[in-house]
C-alpha cells in the first residue's frame, strides 16, 4: 500500500468532561475516498479539526503528507467545512480567487481554475455575482470550490451533502471521484448512508468517539448475518449455516418458499453449493444483504441516522 496521505494514531480528545475522541487509529491512502460515519457528537468534526491543526489532541499522534498537522500545509488541504459560511459583499469567483490565494496560488491560476469549477458546477453565469445574493445551494457549490481550487491531495468534507439538492448531490459526487482519479484522498464525513455505499473504499463507524468498525463496505456487510427468499422441496431448516428458516405460505406441488437467515459469517454461495452437493432441489435464490443503513444502525445504534 502506498504511503498514507493521513495517519491517525490513539488520538485522544477531551473538553472537560467529555471524551469526543477516545483512542482512535486510521489511514487514508492516496486516492481512496474513507466514508467517515457516525451519529450526531460521535466526534467526526473534532477529529477533523485536529488534523487541520485548529485544535489540538489531547494526546495521540497524526500525520499528514508525512508530517505533523501544520497551517503551512493549507497547500496541500482542501476543506469543507459543516458549518457553511461565506463572506456576502464578495463575488463568487473573488472569493474562490480569495481561498486560492490563502493557499498559496497565484491571481491568474486561481482565477482560471476559479471558472473552471464554476463551469463545471453550473454557475458559470453568476461568477461576478455577491455571495449573499446567492441561493443557500448555491453559496454552497461557491465554498465547495474554495475547498477544490488548490487541487488537494487531502480533500475533507464535512457532511458535504446536506443542503444539497438531488442534481447537486450528484455534481458533489463526480467532484469526489474526481478528486480520486488524480490521486487525492478524500474523506467525508456523512449520516446519508446511500452516499457513503455509493462512494466509500473503505468506511469507519465512529461511536462516543471510539471506532466501533473501519473496513471495505464488503467487510462491513460481513457484520450482520446475510438472509435470502428460496424457493425447495427440501428442509431449508436442516442446512448447516442456516441460523433459522421460516416457511412462507403453502408449498405447491412440494415448492415451498423460506425465508432464511444464515449463521453470522456464513456466505450464501456455501450454503447453496452444499445444496447442490446433496441434492437439494432448488428452484429460486434471492440473496438480501443487509444495507448500510442497517449495519449503522446495529453497531452505532439509531441515533442520528438518515435513510
Ligand atoms: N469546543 C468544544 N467544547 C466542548 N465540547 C465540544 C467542543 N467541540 C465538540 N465538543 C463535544 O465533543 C463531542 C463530539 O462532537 P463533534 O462535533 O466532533 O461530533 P460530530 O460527530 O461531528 O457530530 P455531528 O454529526 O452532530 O456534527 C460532542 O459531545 C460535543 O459536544
Amino acid at each position: 500500500m502506498s504511503t498514507p496521505v493521513l495517519e491517525v494514531r490513539n488520538l485522544v480528545k477531551r473538553f472537560g468532561d467529555v471524551l469526543a475522541v477516545d483512542g482512535l487509529s486510521f489511514s487514508v491512502a492516496p486516492g481512496e475516498i474513507f466514508g467517515f460515519l457516525g451519529g450526531n457528537g460521535a466526534g467526526k468534526t473534532t477529529t477533523l479539526r485536529m488534523v487541520l491543526d485548529i485544535i489540538r489532541p489531547t494526546s495521540g499522534e497524526i500525520s499528514v503528507l508525512g508530517s505533523a498537522p501544520d497551517r503551512r500545509q493549507a497547500a496541500a488541504i482542501g476543506f469543507l467545512p459543516e458549518e457553511r459560511g461565506l463572506y456576502s459583499g464578495m463575488s463568487a469567483i473573488d472569493t474562490i480567487v480569495y481561498f486560492g490565494r490563502l493557499k498559496g496560488m497565484d491571481t491568474a491560476s486561481a482565477r482560471s481554475r476559479g471558472m473552471e469549477l464554476l463551469e463545471r458546477f453550473d454557475l458559470a453565469d453568476r461568477a461576478k455575482s455577491d455571495i449573499g445574493d446567492m441561493s443557500k445551494g448555491m453559496a454552497q457549490k461557491v465554498q465547495l470550490a474554495t475547498s477544490l481550487v488548490n487541487q488537494p491531495q487531502l480533500l475533507m468534507l464535512d457532511e458535504p451533502f446536506s443542503g444539497l439538492d438531488p442534481v447537486n448531490q450528484g455534481l458533489l459526487e463526480n467532484e469526489i471521484l474526481r478528486a480520486s482519479q488524480r490521486g487525492a484522498a478524500v474523506i467525508f464525513s456523512t449520516h446519508v448512508m446511500q452516499h457513503a455505499e455509493r462512494l466509500c473504499n473503505r468506511l469507519l463507524l465512529l461511536r462516543k468517539g471510539r471506532k466501533r468498525f473501519e473496513g471495505t463496505l464488503e467487510e462491513v456487510r460481513r457484520k450482520l448475518p446475510a438472509s435470502l427468499i428460496a424457493n425447495s422441496r427440501g428442509d431449508l431448516a436442516a442446512l448447516p449455516g442456516v441460523a433459522s428458516a421460516e416457511r412462507l405460505g403453502t408449498p405447491q406441488d412440494g415448492w415451498q418458499e423460506w425465508q432464511v437467515e444464515l449463521d453470522q459469517g456464513v456466505e450464501a454461495a456455501s450454503v447453496l453449493e452444499h445444496c447442490s452437493t446433496h441434492g437439494v432441489a432448488l428452484r429460486r435464490w434471492d440473496e438480501r444483504h443487509a444495507s448500510l443503513h442497517d449495519i449503522f444502525v446495529e453497531l452505532v445504534g439509531g441515533e442520528g441516522v438518515e435513510e
